[in-house]
């Protein structure tokens, strides 16, 4: 069990926020955090890792004492054992894929691991390649495999895929889903994607100004109790058009656009880039295959 506390007086747009979360995380979750820019998503995973200190808190890992502020624990960065990926991928841009991985071991360490990384992360054929000629989502691989070398406890995904197109964006999920589960990771991923949190976790914390306000699972948080659609996807509004007595509304579903047909009522709550699921109760789609 991963038992995180933090409280720290952040200084946002508008003045301070005061950010004040209690969470825990089964040993072998893959949680997200999920929230508006500015909620204080990087923040919580920046006190977890002890890049950012805490006004007050706790983190108990399993059973050692990461932080606590009561009795003046506070482990340095590097003796928290944290793999961190960020939406830049920061790999050493002089050093080959390999030399990347083996440059994040620790003194001593067997190198057998960078072998292993590199077979499961499917690295084998751009091992020797410098990172400049790799695409964005190649770099994020090296990344993701480099966050693993010291075999962390918590793995912290800080947006990985935002710079990423759809298909690599999916390919990427596949391969954090397989090494969380081959190395029975924790994980720990901030999402803006509601269609990728409910995929990826087993519990979303979702996040605002500075507090968790709703928690659980991603399906069940983010759908309420009136949609029962047997189909449905989440999306993000780009437009609404009025046509006669009714509206029109243009929802981005992954990359397709899809139209809406809502009356007045529906659209009172709604506007341009909210979040919302599409749901349908009585539907039969056709399936095809596409190539
Ligand atoms: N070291 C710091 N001291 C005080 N305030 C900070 C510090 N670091 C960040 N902040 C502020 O805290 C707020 C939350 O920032 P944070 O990066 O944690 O949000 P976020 O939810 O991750 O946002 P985004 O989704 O845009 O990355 C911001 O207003 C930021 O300016």
């Amino acid at each position: 069990m991963i038992h995180i506390t933090l409280q720290k007086e952040l200084t946002a747009a508008n003045g301070a926020m005061q950010l004040d979360i209690s969470i825990n995380i089964e040993q072998g979750q893959l949680v997200t955090l999920y929230g508006d820019s500015g909620a204080g998503k990087t923040s919580i995973l920046r006190m977890v890792a002890g890049l950012l200190q805490a006004n007050e808190g706790r983190i108990a890992v399993n059973q050692n004492t990461w932080l606590d502020t009561k009795n003046g624990i506070c482990l340095k960065p590097q003796q928290r054992k944290i793999g961190f990926v960020f939406q830049d991928y920061a790999l050493f841009p002089n050093m080959t894929v390999k030399e990347n991985l083996l440059f994040a071991l620790e003194k001593g360490q067997n190198k057998e691991i960078v072998n292993e990384l590199i077979d499961i992360i499917e690295l084998g054929d751009l091992q020797d390649r410098k990172p400049t000629n790799l695409s964005g989502g190649q770099k994020q691989r090296v990344a993701l495999a480099r966050a693993l070398v010291r075999k962390p406890e918590i793995l912290m995904l800080d947006e990985p895929l935002s710079a990423l197109d759809i298909k690599m964006r999916t390919k990427l999920q596949d391969y954090i889903l397989k090494v969380h589960k081959q190395f029975n990771l924790t994980t720990i991923l901030i999402s803006h994607e509601i269609g990728e949190v409910i995929k990826m976790s087993d519990t979303v914390f979702i996040i605002k100004n500075g507090k968790v306000i709703r928690q659980g699972k991603p399906i069940e948080v983010f759908t309420t109790k009136q949609i029962s659609g047997k189909f449905q996807f989440s999306g993000e509004i780009i437009q609404i058009e009025k046509e006669d007595i009714i509206y029109i509304v243009t929802i981005l579903i992954g990359s397709n656009f899809v139209k809406i047909v809502a009356e007045e009522d529906d659209i009172k709550t709604i506007t341009v880039g909210d979040k919302v699921i599409v749901a349908s109760k009585a539907f039969n789609p056709l399936l095809q295959k596409i190539n």
